[in-house]
């Protein structure tokens, strides 16, 4: 559905050039939700605004639904919905004319604008709230008008920036129901998130992007399994800190090992097992931990193992 190759994207700013996306290659398949996963200026809005068209890429080509990117701009913008972070509705327009003005404004007659509205606002569960003035919605129904806006032209694929930043947790579930079902009826969506639930729970794959890159590619589950192993995460002071891993290092086979603040992580083959030996070491060192946990590998460790750094921190900051 999508082919990109070394697309990149340098911007010119007063402080010098910002190399946003560093010449990515990768495939989208007809009929999957592919994840954009990566911390705050990662390139992910770049990339997507590249390939809908949007800015023009400093280098790189793509075909996104049959159409050439730099060749062919306008039959991809016809091809594609895009749904941008901030959403596109107006406080005091009325959904349903939104939606038809979207709908005409791709050329299509007045009949079936109204008939791909109504159609949709029932497909996204919006039904009887075409009257109502946009700013009149909960964040979760004005999310889905958004998608809407971008599916009313009927695209096959469908662009979501963060669809579901700033939303309650059970509006949240709910949106990604709704993107799920688009799928089964056979969209294929491209959407952008820094929630590392959100990418597991939601799509079928994931391009991790750090700095403009890709790091690391695979389904949910082949990305954990890439990191094997169990981590031991310890609550520690900082200045003792390189002596627990010392004295970890000598208790037990540590396949790897990271301090965060006052984090120790250290990855073990079995962490059950490793506890008490563990324990037992640093007690004798002196050392008593705050907490200790034991997890299996998350999104995170692997975001962690490919970039060094906790996707949540990079969140933060
Ligand atoms: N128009 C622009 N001019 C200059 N720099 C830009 C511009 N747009 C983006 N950037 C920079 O490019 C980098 C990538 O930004 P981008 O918005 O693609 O990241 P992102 O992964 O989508 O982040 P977020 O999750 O915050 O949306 C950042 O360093 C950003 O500051």
């Amino acid at each position: 559905m999508i082919s990109v190759t070394g697309l990149a994207r340098t911007f010119t700013t007063k402080t010098g050039p910002v190399e946003a996306v560093r010449g990515i290659d990768f495939e989208v398949r007809e009929g999957e939700i592919l994840g954009l996963l990566g911390p705050n200026g990662a390139g992910k809005t770049t990339t997507l605004r590249m390939i809908s068209t949007l800015i023009e890429p400093t280098a790189g080509d793509a075909v996104v639904s049959g159409a050439d990117l730099l060749r062919d701009p306008r039959l991809v913008r016809s091809r594609i919905g895009y749904v941008a972070q901030g959403g596109a509705t107006h406080d005091e327009e009325l959904v349903i004319d939104e939606l038809v003005l979207q709908a005409r404004l791709f050329g299509l007659s007045k009949r079936s604008a109204v008939a791909n509205a109504e159609s949709l606002l029932h497909t996204l569960d919006l039904d009887g709230l075409g009257g109502r003035k946009c700013k009149q919605l909960s964040g979760g129904q004005r999310r889905r008008v958004d998608i809407a806006l971008g599916l009313v032209h009927q695209p096959n694929l469908i662009y979501l920036d963060e669809p579901t930043t700033g939303l309650d947790p059970q509006s949240r579930a709910n949106l990604w129901d709704h993107i799920r079902s688009l799928r089964e009826r056979g969209t294929t969506i491209v959407l952008t998130t820094h929630y590392l639930d959100e990418a597991d729970a939601l799509c079928d794959r994931i391009l991790v992007m750090d700095h403009g890159e890709i790091v690391a590619e695979g389904t949910p589950d082949e990305l954990k399994r890439r990191i094997s192993g169990d981590v031991i995460s310890l609550e520690i002071s900082p200045e003792l800190a390189a002596r627990a891993v010392e004295v970890a290092d000598g208790a037990l086979e540590l396949r790897s090992q990271l301090t965060e603040g006052h984090l120790v992580h250290l990855t073990v083959e079995k962490g059950d097992a490793a506890v008490v030996p563990l324990l037992h070491a640093l007690q004798s060192a002196g050392i008593v931990p705050g907490s200790l946990t034991v997890k299996r590998p998350s999104l995170d460790d692997v975001f962690l193992t490919v970039t060094g750094r906790s996707l949540r921190d990079g969140d933060q900051g």
